[in-house]
C-alpha cells in the first residue's frame, strides 16, 4: 500500500478500471479513521473493520469501476489508542462513546479531514462518491472552497443489519450503533435502521 511519511496511506481498488470509470462516474471514496482494535482483531466493540473490509469489497465487485480507500492515522477519532482505551473503560462504567471522550476532556470527534482533501486532489479528483454516514465528513473533505465536490453520499449499512452472515454482532457494537443512531445531536450520523 502506498504511504507517506505520516503512515496515512492511500490504496487504488480496482485500479486498472479506475481511469475508465472517473470518465463517468466520479469514483467510491472510503475515508477511513485508524482503528487498532476493531482492524486488528476485529474486536466487537465498533464495526470499523467491517467498514474497512466491506469498502475493499465493494470496490472490487465487477462493474464496480473500482475506488480509493484513504486510510487516515487517526485512531480513537482523534483521541488515540491510549486514550481510546480509557474511554472504552467508562463505557463499560454506563458511558456511551460520545460522553466518555467528553469526561476524559477530548472532543466527541477530534478527527480532521484537510488531508484526505489534499490526497484526492493530489490524485486529480475533483468529484466523488463518498462511502460513509457521517456528514461531518462529507463537508469537512469538501473542503473551505469546495475543492472536492460530493456528488453522491453511499451508506455503509452494517452486515448485520442487512441480515447477512458475517459482520460484527455483539451488545457493545449494538451499543456503538445505537449512539451514531439514536443521538443525532451529538454524533450527526445519517445511519439509520431503515437503510437496512
Ligand atoms: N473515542 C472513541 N473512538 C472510537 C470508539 N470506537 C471506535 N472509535 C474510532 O472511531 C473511528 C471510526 O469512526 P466512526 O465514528 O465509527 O465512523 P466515521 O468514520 O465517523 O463514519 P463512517 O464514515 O460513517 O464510518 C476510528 O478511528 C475508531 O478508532 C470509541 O468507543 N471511542
Amino acid at each position: 500500500m502506498p504511504e507517506n511519511t505520516n503512515g496515512n496511506t492511500i490504496e487504488k481498488a480496482g485500479g486498472e478500471n479506475l481511469t475508465e470509470n472517473t470518465k463517468k462516474d466520479p469514483p467510491l471514496v472510503r475515508i477511513h479513521s485508524e482503528c487498532y482494535t476493531g482492524e486488528t482483531v476485529w474486536s466487537a466493540r465498533c464495526d470499523c473493520g467491517e467498514q474497512l473490509d466491506e469498502a475493499a469489497r465493494l470496490m472490487s465487485l465487477p462493474g464496480s469501476g473500482g475506488g480509493i480507500i484513504i486510510y487516515l492515522r487517526q485512531e480513537g477519532r482523534g483521541i488515540g489508542l491510549g486514550e481510546k482505551l480509557k474511554a472504552y473503560n467508562l463505557q463499560d462504567l454506563g458511558s456511551d462513546t460520545v460522553e466518555a471522550n467528553l469526561l476524559l476532556r477530548h472532543p466527541a470527534d477530534a478527527r480532521s479531514y484537510g488531508l484526505a482533501t489534499a490526497m484526492l486532489q493530489d490524485l486529480g479528483q475533483e468529484e466523488i462518491r463518498l462511502l460513509t454516514n457521517n456528514p461531518d465528513k462529507v463537508r469537512a473533505v469538501e473542503g473551505p472552497n469546495r475543492e472536492i465536490v460530493v456528488k453522491e453520499r453511499v451508506p455503509m449499512i452494517p452486515l448485520a443489519w442487512r441480515g447477512k452472515t458475517g459482520g460484527i454482532r455483539s451488545q457493545e457494537v449494538g451499543g456503538y450503533l445505537k449512539t451514531k443512531l439514536l443521538q443525532i445531536e451529538k454524533m450527526g450520523h445519517m445511519l439509520q435502521m431503515g437503510d437496512a
